[in-house]
């Protein structure tokens, strides 16, 4: 088995504040492979450990086999990132940017193919300052892609995108993925794991939680029975033991039966208060997620 990231026993501190704490795991090659964890999980230092723009305190990354800070030279030309915030000079153009990414690569993709396949050409002469969120990842993730890299590392690719933008570059992912391109991404979003990631790795406050595949994950969520209803509903008159969640779900941590099914329903219509939506059984990655980290209040 080869594998395109390794990360092994790695930790990092901050000052006396340890925010990784020996995290191991390894991502395959051509695997879609995703961070996911609360705010200050650890997901931005260790995604820039692997594109070695940190040192790790003690224990070790590799990507490719190789050190990213001692053979950033023999890296570069195989890696692709996007930083979170993008990194772009304000003044510059679009099609400046491409052009110069395009000199530094061996055997990039042209401005034009780029331009094309991340549909840039709307904008490709207005200075970056002036570019919409949308925009400017656009181009920030155009600029990953330029020299063709075998990894790709994506630092929340999607955060501010609206929703068809956010779609769009999903398709774009999954395209770079069946191409054979290991992409490691770190998101807030756990629709955006499940929806394209291989595997999941679950961090909170710098310890790895879980690694498994999205369904796994929710496998292994304790069984409940969730509901939402067309008016609040009176707890005491209900035979399960219902819990009111903040999103306007009531989840009742129980085996999800085919009586305790029965026995809600009835409860409820007893109260004459209508069942809009009911699951009942495997809990969604959200819920594996929250059950996993522990962070009910969490800001996602
Ligand atoms: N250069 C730094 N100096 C000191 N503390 C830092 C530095 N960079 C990050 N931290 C702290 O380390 C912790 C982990 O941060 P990190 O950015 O890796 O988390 P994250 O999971 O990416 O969070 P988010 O989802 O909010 O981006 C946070 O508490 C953060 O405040």
């Amino acid at each position: 088995m080869s594998y395109a990231i390794e990360v092994t026993h790695f930790s990092k501190r901050y000052g006396s504040r340890l925010v990784v704490d020996d995290l191991s795991f390894q991502v395959r090659e051509g695997e879609f492979f995703a961070l996911l964890g609360p705010n200050g999980a650890g997901k931005t230092t260790t995604i820039e450990t692997l594109e070695g723009f940190r040192r790790p305190d003690s224990g070790e990354v590799r990507v490719l086999g190789l050190d990213p800070v001692r053979d950033k030279r023999q890296l570069y030309r195989r890696v692709g990132v996007m930083l979170q915030e993008g990194g772009l000079y304000p003044t510059a153009k679009p099609l400046d940017l491409l052009q110069l990414f395009y000199e530094f690569y061996p055997n990039a993709e042209s401005p034009e193919e780029v331009a094309e396949r991340l549909d840039l050409g709307g904008f490709l002469h207005t200075p970056i300052r002036r570019l919409s969120g949308g925009q400017r990842q656009r181009l920030s993730l155009a600029l990953a892609l330029m020299g063709r890299p075998s990894v790709l590392f994506l630092d929340e690719p999607t955060a501010g995108l609206d929703p068809h933008t956010r779609r769009s570059t999903w398709d774009m992912l999954r395209g770079l993925r069946s191409e054979g391109t290991t992409i490691m991404l770190t998101t807030h979003y756990i629709e955006e794991a499940e929806q394209l990631a291989d595997r999941v790795a679950i961090i909170d406050r710098g310890r790895l939680v879980a690694v498994d595949t999205p369904g796994a994950l929710m496998a292994g969520a304790k069984s409940r029975i969730a509901c939402r209803t067309d008016r609040p509903v009176d707890l005491s008159r209900v035979r399960l033991p219902l819990e009111a969640g903040a999103d306007g779900w009531y989840t009742a941590q129980v085996e999800a039966t085919p009586e305790a099914v029965r026995v809600l329903a009835e409860d409820l219509a007893l109260q004459g208060v209508l069942l809009l939506e009911m699951r009942a059984g495997s809990a969604s990655l959200e819920e594996a997620f929250l059950e996993l980290t522990g962070e009910e209040e969490a800001e996602l």
